[in-house]
């Protein structure tokens, strides 16, 4: 099957839409980061550059640390961002630009996440870290593909049951990291956790400045859900969709979380940029790593 120019759009130097790639610019092993300027921050470690692309929000370094090839590509804000990001990183790898066909040997990315995240347990300190073992994505994207992953299906309907789910709001839909991938990144700084993907960060994060959220009571709403004495630790806002994206296309992810806010506590990290250039480099040597 030939994909039509409207489906799979390349820009006129053969470079994917909004990423601005060739497949040639891009690693098997991929970090992606929210903020465009953490882009330079991962990259200020590697051995050595060799492609810095960019195109609205999404900027892209390519380049070696200690012989391993790794890209790092920000996402910017949200999952429609991460819709785009993980749709054109796996046609970069698994899409023929020139036929405009699939290829039959697919090519499974690497993919972590590097974020910044707000806990909502008042026992997770600031400027910890969370690897998240679940996502509950409150954003719907799962909801727009053909899919089976309903592994977490009974824990769903638990959670809309306990917290007396809006059925204004998308239905949640909760996805898994890959397990053999967080195995390399065991460590006793790390603590796993289950991570609400938000759909903003403000009222879809319960937070009040000028307008009133629907439930002022959120963060501990969704606080006190319990499950199989799981709890929920952390929220952000992209981690449900590259989870869920990533099983339906064939790649291995994991997110990994710096928490600067603590909702319970009313605490904000006071050294922010510090605390993620540990996670940063915490990262990259657990990439590395043999
Ligand atoms: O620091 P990043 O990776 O952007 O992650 C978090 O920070 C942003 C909100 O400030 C959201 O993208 C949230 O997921
Ligand atoms: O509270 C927070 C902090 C970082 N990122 C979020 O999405 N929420």
């Amino acid at each position: 099957m030939q994909l039509g120019p409207s489906e799979l759009i390349l820009n006129a130097d053969g470079s994917i839409y909004h990423l601005n790639l060739l497949p040639k610019d891009l690693a098997n092993t991929i970090i992606t980061v929210g903020d465009p300027d953490r882009v330079s921050e991962v990259s200020s470690y590697f051995d050595s550059i060799e492609v810095k692309k960019g195109k609205r929000e999404f900027l892209t370094h390519t380049g070696h640390l200690k012989g391993k090839r790794i890209s790092v590509i920000s996402t910017g804000i949200g999952t429609d961002n991460i819709d785009i990001v993980l749709n054109e990183l796996d046609a970069l790898v698994n899409i023929d630009f020139k036929t405009r066909g699939i290829k039959k040997n697919r090519i499974r990315l690497t993919i972590v996440r590097i974020g910044t995240s707000g806990a909502i347990q008042p026992d997770i300190p600031v400027n910890s870290w969370i690897l998240s073992e679940l996502a509950i994505g409150f954003d719907g994207l799962l909801h727009f593909y053909e899919n089976e992953l309903n592994e977490y299906k009974e824990m769903e309907n638990e959670f809309m049951a306990q917290t007396q789910w809006s059925m204004k709001k998308s239905r949640p839909y909760i996805v898994g990291f890959d397990k053999d991938l967080a195995k390399k990144f065991n460590s006793n700084r790390i603590r796993l956790g289950i991570t609400t993907t938000n759909t903003g960060f403000y009222g879809p994060q319960g937070r009040t400045l000028r307008i009133l959220p629907s439930e002022c009571t959120f963060i501990k709403i969704i606080s006190d859900f319990r499950y199989r004495d799981k709890r929920i630790t952390n929220l952000e806002m992209e981690t449900s969709g590259i989870y869920a994206l990533s099983k339906l296309l064939g790649h291995r992810a994991i997110s990994l979380n710096c928490i600067l806010a603590n909702r319970a506590t009313g605490e904000f990290s006071e050294n922010p940029k510090e605390s993620v250039q540990e996670l940063i480099k915490f990262t990259l040597q657990k990439i590395v790593t043999k």
